[in-house]
């Protein structure tokens, strides 16, 4: 059990809704990731045409949704995206995404902050999705944040936790909740980032583009919770040399 902001969730497993084939083929999968909590762009929410709208067959089935501003460019942007989100979907959880560069979609940390402090006073529930800097995450926190969603890696590179010491620095740091987002390629990644203590992690690209997006959501699922079991049962320290697994069997040379 895990607790953001004004709700408790059983699964650490977040995930996100782009780049499925198909709605059937995503609800499929996100059931079968036993994820709770379901991210989803505001463009993506369509009133007049319902082959583009995964609103509503997301809410049909359950999932408590955290819109997303991806697209917006600056505060500005953001913040209408995220009063246009509340009025669509009814909720004041939000996922702030601040990103004006196209190539490498990499967070813009002074408007990312400015945007939060301002939506935070306003009383949405912010989880700003940032590069992994620690100052920037305590920052986000003295400004109201819910949790920080620091990067593994660029959002669909798939390339793992390249961004590990500074997650770990965030993780030892912080008083909200860390969910590592972005760039989480396999399942082994996402078992790292729990192992490490995130509270959380958010996957879409490696679900989203598997060639069986269901099977792969069960295996993120499994290894979320293995990673997290792993965390609380108190990993062992590494050593520079061996260490003998069977110390007593020294009687043997004493002899
Ligand atoms: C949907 C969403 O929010 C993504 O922007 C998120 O950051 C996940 O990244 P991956 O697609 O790399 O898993």
């Amino acid at each position: 059990m895990f607790t953001l902001g004004d709700r408790t969730f059983t699964s650490r497993l977040l995930t996100g809704t782009g780049k499925f084939s198909g709605t059937k083929h995503m609800l499929a999968a996100l059931q079968a990731s036993e994820s709770e909590l379901v991210t989803l762009a505001l463009k993506r929410v369509s009133l007049n045409d319902p082959a583009d709208d995964l609103f509503s067959p997301l809410k049909a089935a359950g999932f408590q949704l955290l819109p997303n501003t991806s697209g917006a460019c600056t505060a500005e942007d953001a913040i209408l995206a995220a009063h246009l989100a509340r009025e669509a979907m009814g909720t004041p959880w939000l996922k702030l995404e601040i990103h004006p560069d196209p190539r490498y979609l990499m967070p813009d940390p002074i408007e990312t902050l400015k945007a939060a402090k301002a939506l935070a006073r306003e009383g949405f529930i912010v989880l700003p999705y940032i590069h992994a800097d620690p100052v920037l995450c305590k920052r986000l926190e003295d400004v109201g944040c819910a949790a920080v969603m620091p990067l593994a890696a660029p959002i669909g590179s798939n390339l793992g936790l390249e961004t590990r010491e500074f997650l770990r620095i965030i993780i030892e740091q912080a008083q909200v909740p860390v969910i590592v987002d972005a760039g989480i390629g396999a399942p082994s990644h996402a078992a790292a980032a729990m192992e490490l203590g995130a509270d959380a992690v958010l996957v879409n690209t490696a679900i989203a583009t598997a060639a069986d997006p269901v099977a792969m959501a069960t295996a993120f699922k499994l290894a979320v919770i293995a990673g997290r079991m792993a965390y609380e049962a108190g990993l062992p320290g590494q050593h520079q040399q061996a260490q003998a697994s069977s110390p007593l069997t020294d009687f043997l040379l004493s002899t």
